[in-house]
């Protein structure tokens, strides 16, 4: 049995955290290669070590007279790590990696090697701590010289290095490119370095743990105490994640689902919690008809109709060049007959906005054009969706009830979910409404 053992933030942020995750790890051999992120909240108000990273590496790219606001945060961070190693009643003194690490700065070796000091120092602690061998990510986490991560190289180099080393600590969230430069994925990548390790070494099971028991029906910001979702596959958890879950980064899931390994979501703060488990495929019946909820806020809509439009050949690719023109990604595209709807994300779309009007007006001369913002998307996922009637329509019923609007509801090919489109000031209601209606009238 070979497991992958990946503690959050949360789960590092302090000693007493340290040592939970430590008696979690200790509990079971099995549990032989383990991936920490840098301390993150030990307090809601608290800062998470990465987010000091960037700001103290700003500062040293700018004038002298940032040098004191410099000194303080690197002291701050220093002192982060400082209070864990008297925690945990360590030796180890970290004194020679930060003159490295102000060196680095100095020379502006990037945000990226900033950024990925946090979890490279906790690496180091953690090690230490649980008398493991320490593996830099840096030497097995491959990126190509355009900064793409590269899975071939990694998966090589990675499981030859890890073939000989029985238990080991690799820090998450970064790696290095040919010429040694090093490379972060984006915020919250220490789950995608745990689900290559996890590929590496043929693992049984990826752990991820967490501060919450699992993923959750809603996110515990928005639905008050929301039920764990027992069993989910990878297809529903990457709609949930996309749309906002963010308890698993969108990618961490590719690396594994390749391999048919199976994610457990834990609680490292209630470590008997079963929590999730993430499957390729289940027979298993969900719980209730909806798997999750999610949303994300600030998105614009930009309405086309024309009539015939269905008749005009290329009129959704002349659109949709328009906004590649413009560099602005789409986020999702429900059609009619003679109209189509374009959501991107506001901010993005804000200061394009009349280049890509004129732009769709001497492309397809529209009829009719109309912009929205301040938009919400939330997606309602489920397996079980297919399999009952009526999905739709409970969720209409449940948004009128609540007094919400909707401006959109648009059921995905396969069936496994529906976007619905509301007010920003709505969301909050909307996604309480659903979860009332699908989730606590069923109990
Ligand atoms: N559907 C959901 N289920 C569980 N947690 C969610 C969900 N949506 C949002 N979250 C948030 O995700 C957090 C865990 O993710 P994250 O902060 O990245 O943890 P970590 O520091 O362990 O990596 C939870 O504390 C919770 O607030
Ligand atoms: N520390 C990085 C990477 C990471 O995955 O962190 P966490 O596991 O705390 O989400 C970040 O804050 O983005």
């Amino acid at each position: 049995m070979n497991k992958v053992v990946k503690f959050g933030g949360s789960s590092l942020a302090s000693a007493e955290q340290f040592k939970k995750a430590a008696r979690i790890i200790n509990k079971d051999e099995a549990r032989r290669y383990v991936i920490p992120s840098a301390p993150g909240k030990r307090t809601p108000g608290d800062t998470k070590v990465t987010d000091m990273l960037y700001r103290c590496y700003n500062l040293a790219t700018m004038d002298d007279e940032y040098e004191e606001e410099f000194e303080e945060q690197l002291s701050a961070i220093r002192a982060r790590y400082d209070e864990i190693i008297a925690g945990l009643g360590l030796s180890i003194d970290l004194s020679d990696e930060f003159k490295t690490i102000r060196t680095k700065f100095s020379q502006k070796a990037g945000r990226d090697y900033a950024a990925s000091r946090g979890e490279y120092l906790n690496g180091i602690l953690m090690a230490e701590y649980l008398g493991f061998a320490f593996v830099d990510a840096a030497e097995v986490i491959c990126f190509d010289e355009e900064g793409n991560f590269d899975d071939e190289r990694t998966n090589d180099v990675l499981s030859k290095r890890l073939s000989d080393t029985p238990k080991a600590v690799i820090p998450g969230f970064y790696g290095s490119m040919p010429g040694g430069k090093v490379k972060t994925f984006s915020r919250g990548g220490s789950d995608i370095t745990g689900s290559i390790v996890a590929k590496a070494v043929h693992a049984d099971m990826y752990e991820n743990w967490t501060d919450v028991s699992g993923f959750l029906v809603a996110d515990p910001s928005v639905v008050k105490n929301p039920k764990a979702i027992d069993v989910i596959t990878y297809r529903e958890l990457r709609e949930l994640s996309y749309m906002g879950a963010t308890v698993l980064h969108e990618d961490a899931i590719f690396p594994v689902r390749k391999e048919g390994i199976p994610i457990n979501i834990r609680n490292t703060n209630s470590p008997e919690d079963k929590g999730t488990l993430i499957v390729e495929g289940t027979c298993r019946k969900p719980r209730f008809v909806i798997t999750g909820i999610a949303g994300k806020k600030d998105f614009a809509s930009i309405t086309v109709e024309k009539a015939m439009m269905n008749a005009e050949v290329g009129f959704c690719k002349k659109v949709l060049e328009v906004f590649e023109e413009n560099e602005i990604s789409i986020e999702h595209m429900p059609s009619g007959i003679d109209t189509m709807t374009i959501f991107v994300h506001q901010d993005e779309f804000e200061e394009k906005e009349q280049k890509v009007i004129a732009g769709i007006h001497r492309s397809v001369e529209p009829d009719f054009l109309e912009l929205e913002s301040d938009l919400a998307l939330i997606a309602v996922v489920g397996r079980g969706m297919k399999a009952t009637r009526g999905t739709s329509g409970r969720i209409f019923s449940a948004l009128a009830h609540a007094n919400v609007n909707v401006k959109m509801i648009d059921q995905g090919s396969s069936e496994l979910n529906i976007i619905i489109g509301v007010r920003n000031h709505d969301f909050k209601d909307a996604i309480n409404a659903i979860y009332d209606i699908f989730v606590n009238t069923m109990i």
